[in-house]
């Protein structure tokens, strides 16, 4: 397929960002592509808002899978293209588009050209949360198609186009969300001392939480506290009486997290009694760390390093990935694609360079015929 054909699914997708398990036209889209195919080797299911499509081999035995996720963020896009997200408020900012664009590209391949062995594709709902991969681990379908081995991509807006980039063993961290309440005595501004202010509560709370990574969390560990969002109040001359703030947590063992959780849990109780307020804290959803398989990393720089793309050894990442649920328990990997994008992931003016989609075909294709 033409890099300009891929460029027009990707865009088609770009409009159309969904929230996780939410992803109904998104869905219906990849679903409309896919009939469209060679059906003689194809069986297509879906599981919720995700799909399963899995391409006979033309000789049988080992079964390679590949994943994409699917769904956007809720963020407000200002990347100024014509073909901006036509869902207020959401956006592909975290480079999904592409990865299904990406997978719909090698599906093409294979479904007009099979490998030996059979490929199972894997559009996978709600990464960025509250986490897809792990009950569609758990469904029926997955159990009826699960491969041997699997891998994933994830775009990489520091990375020239041409290069991918992965490591063997711990890629990406384990991740927690992080909702903590406060609920105490609001009132009138001019008499704070009848009152428990919950904005300077959850304020102070905030800052408190980044004393956890600094002076609880061994230097030589490393972890992350991070506060996106902080809710309270309702006019500027009345004390509120809740606050919500809302994060996530990072860190690079599953131990960490659990200490962690303690730390926060151990301040909430001092604040309480400090605040005269009562603190409530969820812990919303948790990702598993993203581990690849020593030799399945292997075996894919010898591939990729036999092509004209560059291979390049990839440092951890504090980011998270439900990806890290399959690597549990099929072996495999992920790895960075270059986009060569000046803003970040999650940024409403992320811009991949679409060149990228092609060196994403080639690279997924290569790696579902040859691992
Ligand atoms: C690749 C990426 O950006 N993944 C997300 C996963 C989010 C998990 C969950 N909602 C959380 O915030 O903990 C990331 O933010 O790393």
């Amino acid at each position: 397929m033409k890099n300009e054909n891929l460029i027009k699914i990707r865009r088609e997708l770009h409009r159309i960002p969904e929230l996780g398990f939410q992803e109904f036209k998104t869905q219906r889209y990849l679903l409309d592509y896919i009939e469209k195919l060679p059906q003689e080797h194809l069986t297509v299911e879906t599981w919720e808002t995700g799909i399963i499509v899995k391409v006979e081999g033309t000789v049988g035995g080992q079964t390679i899978g590949y994943r994409a996720d699917i769904d956007g963020l809720p963020l407000t896009e200002e990347t100024g293209y014509a073909f901006t997200s036509d869902h207020k408020g959401q956006m592909h900012a975290c480079g999904h588009d592409f990865h299904m664009t990406i997978a719909l590209g090698a599906l093409t391949r294979l479904a007009e050209h099979p490998a030996e062995h059979h490929c199972v594709f894997l559009f996978q709902p709600a990464e960025e949360g509250p986490g897809g991969a792990e009950p569609m681990m758990q469904s029926d379908v997955m159990k009826k198609f699960r491969p041997d081995k699997i891998f994933a991509l994830h775009i990489a807006p520091d990375l020239p186009v041409g290069t991918v980039s992965t490591k063997p063993g711990l890629l990406f961290a384990n991740t927690s969300e992080l909702f903590i309440d406060f609920s105490g005595k609001g009132g009138h501004a001019a008499f704070p001392h009848l009152t428990h202010d919950m904005v300077i509560a959850a304020s102070s709370f905030l800052s408190h939480l980044q004393q956890i990574v600094a002076r609880r969390v061994d230097p030589l560990d490393s972890a992350v506290i991070t506060i996106g969002k902080i809710e309270s109040g309702t006019v500027q001359n009345i004390i509120a009486q809740s606050a919500r703030l809302e994060g996530t947590i990072r860190t690079l063992s599953p131990e960490s997290m659990d200490s962690v959780k303690i730390e926060i849990e151990k301040i909430a109780k001092g604040y309480e009694i400090a605040n005269d307020c009562q603190i409530s804290i969820d812990y919303g959803s948790t990702y598993h760390q993203v581990f690849n398989d020593a030799a399945a990393v292997d075996a894919f720089q010898t591939l990729v390093e036999d092509t004209d793309y560059t291979y390049q050894q990839a440092k951890m990442a504090m980011t998270g990935e439900d990806f890290g649920y399959m690597l549990k328990e099929i072996p495999g990997f992920m790895f960075w694609l270059g986009v060569d994008s000046e803003a970040g992931l999650h940024q409403s003016t992320l811009t991949p360079k679409e060149e990228a989609l092609t060196v994403g075909v080639d690279i997924v294709e290569l790696g579902l015929r040859k691992l």
